[in-house]
Protein backbone atom coordinates (compact mmCIF):
# COMPACT_ATOMS: atom_id res chain seq x y z
CA UNK A 1 0.00 0.00 0.00
CA UNK A 2 0.84 3.64 -1.05
CA UNK A 3 2.14 6.15 2.09
CA UNK A 4 1.67 9.29 -0.11
CA UNK A 5 0.83 9.13 -3.84
CA UNK A 6 0.82 12.31 -5.85
CA UNK A 7 -0.44 11.77 -8.89
CA UNK A 8 -0.09 14.73 -11.85
CA UNK A 9 -0.36 17.46 -9.33
CA UNK A 10 -0.55 20.43 -10.83
CA UNK A 11 0.17 23.35 -8.11
CA UNK A 12 0.75 27.00 -8.50
CA UNK A 13 0.60 30.10 -5.92
CA UNK A 14 -2.81 32.23 -5.56
CA UNK A 15 -3.03 34.58 -8.89
CA UNK A 16 0.44 33.31 -10.19
CA UNK A 17 1.06 31.04 -13.34
CA UNK A 18 1.74 26.71 -12.14
CA UNK A 19 5.38 26.32 -10.73
CA UNK A 20 4.63 22.59 -10.32
CA UNK A 21 3.56 21.09 -13.45
CA UNK A 22 2.25 17.05 -13.64
CA UNK A 23 4.40 15.61 -10.83
CA UNK A 24 3.97 11.85 -9.44
CA UNK A 25 5.03 10.61 -6.65
CA UNK A 26 4.59 7.42 -4.81
CA UNK A 27 5.96 7.01 -0.97
CA UNK A 28 5.40 3.32 -0.09
CA UNK A 29 4.19 2.46 3.25
CA UNK A 30 7.07 2.72 5.82
CA UNK A 31 9.42 4.24 3.21
CA UNK A 32 11.48 7.75 3.12
CA UNK A 33 12.21 9.22 -0.12
CA UNK A 34 13.56 12.78 -0.50
CA UNK A 35 12.51 15.23 -3.49
CA UNK A 36 15.77 16.90 -4.57
CA UNK A 37 16.30 20.20 -6.28
CA UNK A 38 17.46 23.79 -6.93
CA UNK A 39 16.36 26.54 -5.46
CA UNK A 40 13.15 27.79 -7.12
CA UNK A 41 12.47 24.49 -8.59
CA UNK A 42 8.90 23.72 -6.86
CA UNK A 43 9.89 21.88 -3.55
CA UNK A 44 8.49 23.67 -0.74
CA UNK A 45 5.39 24.51 -3.70
CA UNK A 46 4.88 20.40 -3.20
CA UNK A 47 5.27 20.20 0.35
CA UNK A 48 2.61 23.07 0.92
CA UNK A 49 -0.20 21.21 -1.83
CA UNK A 50 0.83 17.87 0.46
CA UNK A 51 0.18 19.51 3.72
CA UNK A 52 -3.12 20.59 2.24
CA UNK A 53 -2.08 24.55 2.71
CA UNK A 54 -1.94 25.10 -1.16
CA UNK A 55 -5.02 23.37 -3.89
CA UNK A 56 -4.02 21.34 -6.64
CA UNK A 57 -4.77 23.17 -9.82
CA UNK A 58 -5.13 19.29 -11.22
CA UNK A 59 -3.95 15.91 -9.77
CA UNK A 60 -4.76 14.04 -6.96
CA UNK A 61 -2.89 13.36 -3.53
CA UNK A 62 -3.83 10.57 -1.14
CA UNK A 63 -2.39 9.85 2.01
CA UNK A 64 -2.74 6.35 3.11
CA UNK A 65 -5.03 5.80 0.16
CA UNK A 66 -7.20 8.66 1.22
CA UNK A 67 -7.54 11.18 -1.49
CA UNK A 68 -7.18 14.48 0.93
CA UNK A 69 -6.41 17.09 -2.42
CA UNK A 70 -7.88 16.80 -5.66
CA UNK A 71 -8.96 19.81 -7.90
CA UNK A 72 -12.57 19.41 -6.58
CA UNK A 73 -11.42 18.83 -2.33
CA UNK A 74 -8.85 20.22 -0.08
CA UNK A 75 -9.12 18.46 3.22
CA UNK A 76 -7.67 21.17 5.85
CA UNK A 77 -4.43 20.22 7.32
CA UNK A 78 -5.37 19.16 10.35
CA UNK A 79 -7.29 16.30 9.25
CA UNK A 80 -5.23 14.53 6.38
CA UNK A 81 -2.83 13.21 8.58
CA UNK A 82 -0.07 15.02 7.58
CA UNK A 83 2.97 15.82 10.09
CA UNK A 84 5.54 18.41 9.44
CA UNK A 85 9.26 19.08 10.08
CA UNK A 86 10.00 22.99 9.45
CA UNK A 87 13.52 24.17 8.57
CA UNK A 88 14.36 25.90 12.08
CA UNK A 89 12.27 23.85 14.60
CA UNK A 90 9.86 26.19 15.41
CA UNK A 91 8.75 25.32 19.06
CA UNK A 92 6.62 27.49 20.88
CA UNK A 93 9.20 28.90 23.26
CA UNK A 94 6.47 29.27 26.30
CA UNK A 95 5.84 25.94 26.21
CA UNK A 96 8.07 23.43 27.68
CA UNK A 97 9.49 20.68 25.58
CA UNK A 98 6.87 17.89 26.85
CA UNK A 99 3.92 20.80 26.20
CA UNK A 100 5.22 21.37 22.35
CA UNK A 101 5.02 17.92 21.75
CA UNK A 102 1.77 17.06 23.55
CA UNK A 103 0.77 19.96 20.96
CA UNK A 104 0.91 17.58 17.78
CA UNK A 105 -1.79 15.22 19.57
CA UNK A 106 -5.54 15.74 18.73
CA UNK A 107 -7.19 18.36 21.38
CA UNK A 108 -8.40 16.36 24.59
CA UNK A 109 -5.20 14.17 24.26
CA UNK A 110 -2.70 16.57 24.80
CA UNK A 111 -1.12 15.36 27.73
CA UNK A 112 2.38 16.42 28.40
CA UNK A 113 2.69 13.90 31.22
CA UNK A 114 1.29 11.41 29.04
CA UNK A 115 2.18 7.65 27.74
CA UNK A 116 2.88 8.92 24.18
CA UNK A 117 4.13 12.12 25.27
CA UNK A 118 6.76 9.64 26.98
CA UNK A 119 6.99 7.10 24.34
CA UNK A 120 8.23 10.28 21.94
CA UNK A 121 10.89 11.65 24.19
CA UNK A 122 12.34 8.14 24.64
CA UNK A 123 12.10 7.93 20.66
CA UNK A 124 14.34 10.64 19.73
CA UNK A 125 16.00 10.37 22.74
CA UNK A 126 15.13 12.92 24.91
CA UNK A 127 13.91 11.17 28.01
CA UNK A 128 14.04 13.37 30.98
CA UNK A 129 14.14 16.88 28.82
CA UNK A 130 10.17 16.69 29.19
CA UNK A 131 10.64 19.65 31.61
CA UNK A 132 12.80 21.83 29.66
CA UNK A 133 12.18 24.90 27.90
CA UNK A 134 12.95 25.05 23.73
CA UNK A 135 15.67 28.25 24.74
CA UNK A 136 17.36 25.70 26.30
CA UNK A 137 18.09 23.00 23.38
CA UNK A 138 20.56 22.48 21.09
CA UNK A 139 19.96 23.10 17.50
CA UNK A 140 19.60 19.36 16.71
CA UNK A 141 17.70 18.88 20.25
CA UNK A 142 15.02 20.88 19.10
CA UNK A 143 14.97 19.28 15.26
CA UNK A 144 14.35 16.11 17.71
CA UNK A 145 11.39 17.62 19.56
CA UNK A 146 10.02 18.87 16.54
CA UNK A 147 10.05 15.37 14.61
CA UNK A 148 8.75 14.47 18.30
CA UNK A 149 5.81 16.98 17.36
CA UNK A 150 5.49 15.56 13.92
CA UNK A 151 5.30 11.64 14.63
CA UNK A 152 3.14 11.83 17.82
CA UNK A 153 0.11 11.37 16.12
CA UNK A 154 1.19 8.99 13.98
CA UNK A 155 0.86 11.09 10.60
CA UNK A 156 0.41 8.72 7.17
CA UNK A 157 3.04 11.09 5.99
CA UNK A 158 5.89 12.85 7.96
CA UNK A 159 7.42 15.89 5.36
CA UNK A 160 10.68 17.22 6.25
CA UNK A 161 11.24 20.41 4.88
CA UNK A 162 15.13 21.15 4.89
CA UNK A 163 15.64 20.20 8.17
CA UNK A 164 19.11 19.95 8.75
CA UNK A 165 19.87 23.59 6.54
CA UNK A 166 19.76 25.64 9.25
CA UNK A 167 22.36 23.23 11.73
CA UNK A 168 26.10 23.80 11.42
CA UNK A 169 27.73 21.46 9.13
CA UNK A 170 29.74 19.61 11.81
CA UNK A 171 26.12 18.53 13.60
CA UNK A 172 24.60 17.74 10.04
CA UNK A 173 25.38 14.59 9.35
CA UNK A 174 25.30 13.32 12.92
CA UNK A 175 21.77 14.68 13.31
CA UNK A 176 20.99 13.03 9.60
CA UNK A 177 21.94 10.09 10.41
CA UNK A 178 19.87 9.94 13.62
CA UNK A 179 16.92 11.29 12.25
CA UNK A 180 16.69 8.69 9.31
CA UNK A 181 16.99 6.20 12.15
CA UNK A 182 14.11 7.58 14.12
CA UNK A 183 11.75 7.17 11.32
CA UNK A 184 12.67 3.63 10.74
CA UNK A 185 12.33 2.96 14.07
CA UNK A 186 8.72 4.78 14.11
CA UNK A 187 8.07 3.08 11.01
CA UNK A 188 6.80 6.34 9.59
CA UNK A 189 6.51 7.26 6.32
CA UNK A 190 8.40 10.19 5.07
CA UNK A 191 9.44 12.81 2.74
CA UNK A 192 12.45 14.92 2.90
CA UNK A 193 13.00 18.36 0.83
CA UNK A 194 15.94 19.30 -0.10
CA UNK A 195 18.81 21.13 -2.46
CA UNK A 196 21.67 18.55 -0.98
CA UNK A 197 22.22 16.12 -3.44
CA UNK A 198 24.83 13.83 -0.70
CA UNK A 199 21.60 14.84 2.19
CA UNK A 200 19.30 13.55 -0.09
CA UNK A 201 21.41 10.09 -1.26
CA UNK A 202 22.66 9.75 2.40
CA UNK A 203 18.96 9.83 4.30
CA UNK A 204 16.17 8.44 1.55
CA UNK A 205 15.60 4.74 0.13
CA UNK A 206 14.68 6.56 -2.94
CA UNK A 207 15.03 10.08 -4.78
CA UNK A 208 12.69 12.31 -7.28
CA UNK A 209 14.56 15.28 -9.06
CA UNK A 210 13.00 18.04 -9.77
CA UNK A 211 13.39 20.65 -12.16
CA UNK A 212 12.01 24.32 -12.42
CA UNK A 213 8.82 22.38 -11.22
CA UNK A 214 8.54 18.96 -13.73
CA UNK A 215 9.70 15.65 -12.36
CA UNK A 216 13.06 14.73 -14.27
CA UNK A 217 14.01 11.43 -12.75
CA UNK A 218 12.79 8.81 -9.64
CA UNK A 219 15.27 6.17 -8.11
CA UNK A 220 17.34 5.21 -6.02
CA UNK A 221 20.62 6.97 -5.59
CA UNK A 222 22.66 4.23 -7.47
CA UNK A 223 20.36 4.17 -10.08
CA UNK A 224 20.15 8.04 -10.78
CA UNK A 225 23.93 8.17 -10.16
CA UNK A 226 24.49 4.85 -12.98
CA UNK A 227 22.00 5.54 -14.92
CA UNK A 228 20.67 9.31 -15.66
CA UNK A 229 17.77 9.75 -18.41
CA UNK A 230 19.33 13.20 -19.14
CA UNK A 231 22.24 15.22 -20.20
CA UNK A 232 21.21 17.75 -17.67
CA UNK A 233 20.58 15.26 -14.66
CA UNK A 234 24.10 13.85 -15.33
CA UNK A 235 25.79 17.21 -14.85
CA UNK A 236 22.99 17.98 -11.42
CA UNK A 237 23.99 14.75 -9.93
CA UNK A 238 28.33 14.97 -10.14
CA UNK A 239 30.54 15.86 -12.27
CA UNK A 240 30.99 14.80 -15.44
CA UNK A 241 31.98 15.38 -18.69
CA UNK A 242 29.49 15.02 -22.17
CA UNK A 243 31.46 13.61 -24.50
CA UNK A 244 29.87 13.29 -28.29
CA UNK A 245 29.64 9.80 -29.19
CA UNK A 246 28.34 8.23 -32.90
CA UNK A 247 26.94 4.84 -33.15
CA UNK A 248 29.29 2.44 -34.30
CA UNK A 249 28.00 -1.33 -33.95
CA UNK A 250 28.35 -2.50 -30.50
CA UNK A 251 30.33 0.71 -30.08
CA UNK A 252 30.86 4.26 -29.80
CA UNK A 253 33.26 6.37 -31.90
CA UNK A 254 34.48 9.60 -29.49
CA UNK A 255 37.16 11.89 -29.60
CA UNK A 256 38.72 9.48 -27.09
CA UNK A 257 38.90 6.83 -29.40
CA UNK A 258 36.24 3.83 -29.43
CA UNK A 259 34.37 2.89 -26.26
CA UNK A 260 32.28 -0.27 -25.90
CA UNK A 261 28.26 0.64 -25.60
CA UNK A 262 26.19 -0.82 -22.64
CA UNK A 263 23.74 -3.74 -23.14
CA UNK A 264 20.60 -1.75 -23.80
CA UNK A 265 22.38 1.72 -24.30
CA UNK A 266 20.25 3.99 -26.67
CA UNK A 267 20.23 2.87 -29.95
CA UNK A 268 20.18 6.71 -31.33
CA UNK A 269 22.93 7.42 -34.29
CA UNK A 270 24.28 9.95 -31.62
CA UNK A 271 24.48 10.72 -28.22
CA UNK A 272 26.52 11.85 -25.18
CA UNK A 273 28.43 9.38 -22.98
CA UNK A 274 28.11 10.49 -18.97
CA UNK A 275 32.34 10.44 -18.39
CA UNK A 276 32.98 10.49 -14.75
CA UNK A 277 36.12 12.43 -13.66
CA UNK A 278 37.68 8.76 -12.33
CA UNK A 279 36.63 7.16 -15.55
CA UNK A 280 39.66 8.95 -17.57
CA UNK A 281 43.08 7.50 -17.21
CA UNK A 282 46.22 7.59 -18.33
CA UNK A 283 47.23 5.61 -21.53
CA UNK A 284 50.54 6.04 -23.39
CA UNK A 285 48.56 5.31 -26.97
CA UNK A 286 45.53 7.69 -25.67
CA UNK A 287 43.93 10.82 -26.75
CA UNK A 288 46.17 13.94 -25.38
CA UNK A 289 44.28 16.30 -23.27
CA UNK A 290 45.58 20.28 -22.46
CA UNK A 291 45.59 20.50 -18.57
CA UNK A 292 44.01 23.87 -18.07
CA UNK A 293 43.88 24.10 -14.31
CA UNK A 294 44.35 21.61 -11.31
CA UNK A 295 42.05 21.76 -8.35
CA UNK A 296 43.90 20.35 -5.69
CA UNK A 297 41.55 18.52 -2.65
CA UNK A 298 44.14 16.22 -0.38
CA UNK A 299 43.53 13.25 -1.41
CA UNK A 300 43.43 13.94 -5.19
CA UNK A 301 43.58 16.59 -7.79
CA UNK A 302 41.03 17.58 -10.20
CA UNK A 303 42.61 18.39 -13.68
CA UNK A 304 40.54 20.56 -15.55
CA UNK A 305 41.22 19.80 -19.51
CA UNK A 306 40.41 20.67 -23.03
CA UNK A 307 40.34 18.34 -25.74
CA UNK A 308 39.21 19.00 -29.73
CA UNK A 309 35.82 17.33 -30.08
CA UNK A 310 34.57 17.80 -26.69
CA UNK A 311 33.11 21.08 -26.14
CA UNK A 312 32.96 22.02 -22.12
CA UNK A 313 35.76 21.15 -19.80
CA UNK A 314 36.87 17.81 -19.32
CA UNK A 315 37.39 16.77 -15.86
CA UNK A 316 39.82 13.64 -14.65
CA UNK A 317 40.68 12.70 -11.36
CA UNK A 318 44.08 11.91 -10.35
CA UNK A 319 46.09 10.83 -7.40
CA UNK A 320 47.66 13.63 -5.22
CA UNK A 321 50.26 12.19 -5.20
CA UNK A 322 50.93 12.69 -9.45
CA UNK A 323 52.37 16.28 -9.24
CA UNK A 324 51.04 17.40 -12.52
CA UNK A 325 50.93 21.10 -13.25
CA UNK A 326 49.11 23.43 -15.44
CA UNK A 327 49.95 22.94 -19.08
CA UNK A 328 50.53 19.77 -19.13
CA UNK A 329 49.92 17.62 -22.17
CA UNK A 330 48.72 13.73 -20.93
CA UNK A 331 46.86 11.23 -23.06
CA UNK A 332 44.19 9.46 -21.52
CA UNK A 333 41.65 7.03 -22.27
CA UNK A 334 38.16 6.05 -21.09
CA UNK A 335 38.19 3.26 -18.76
CA UNK A 336 34.94 1.15 -18.85
CA UNK A 337 31.37 1.47 -20.15
CA UNK A 338 29.97 4.48 -19.82
CA UNK A 339 26.35 5.50 -19.75
CA UNK A 340 25.00 7.73 -22.84
CA UNK A 341 22.33 10.12 -22.74
CA UNK A 342 20.48 11.43 -25.46
CA UNK A 343 21.26 14.62 -26.78
CA UNK A 344 19.47 17.39 -25.08
N1 LIG B 1 3.98 32.61 -1.96
C1 LIG B 1 4.32 32.61 -3.25
N2 LIG B 1 3.64 33.37 -4.15
C2 LIG B 1 3.97 33.36 -5.45
N3 LIG B 1 4.99 32.62 -5.98
C3 LIG B 1 5.71 31.87 -5.14
C4 LIG B 1 5.42 31.82 -3.73
N4 LIG B 1 6.30 30.97 -3.16
C5 LIG B 1 7.10 30.52 -4.15
N5 LIG B 1 6.75 31.05 -5.34
C6 LIG B 1 7.38 30.79 -6.65
O1 LIG B 1 7.24 29.42 -6.96
C7 LIG B 1 8.42 28.93 -7.58
C8 LIG B 1 8.91 27.71 -6.81
O2 LIG B 1 9.29 28.12 -5.50
P1 LIG B 1 9.50 27.10 -4.30
O3 LIG B 1 9.68 27.90 -3.06
O4 LIG B 1 8.42 26.08 -4.33
O5 LIG B 1 10.86 26.41 -4.73
P2 LIG B 1 11.91 25.63 -3.83
O6 LIG B 1 12.44 24.56 -4.72
O7 LIG B 1 11.29 25.21 -2.57
O8 LIG B 1 13.03 26.72 -3.60
P3 LIG B 1 13.87 27.02 -2.26
O9 LIG B 1 14.79 25.83 -2.09
O10 LIG B 1 14.58 28.27 -2.61
O11 LIG B 1 12.88 27.16 -1.15
C9 LIG B 1 9.42 30.07 -7.60
O12 LIG B 1 9.39 30.63 -8.89
C10 LIG B 1 8.88 31.03 -6.58
O13 LIG B 1 9.18 32.35 -6.94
Amino acid sequence: MSGLRVSEATIGHPGDSDVVHGVSLDVPLGGVDAVLGASGSGKSTLLLAIAGLLPLRSGEIAVGGEVVSSRRRTVPPERRGVGWVPQDASLFPHLSVAQNIAFGLPRGQRDPRGERVRSMLELVELTGFGDRSPADLSGGQAQRVALARALAPAPGIVLLDEPFSALDASLRVGLRRQIGRILRDAGATALLVTHDQEEAFAFADRVSVLRDGRLEQTGTAEELFARPRSAWLATFLGESTLVPARREGDAWATPFGRVPAAPGATDAERALLVVRPEQLKPYAAGTPITVDDVEYSGHDRLLLASVDGVPGTVLMRMPSAVAIERGAVMPVRIDGIPHAVPLP
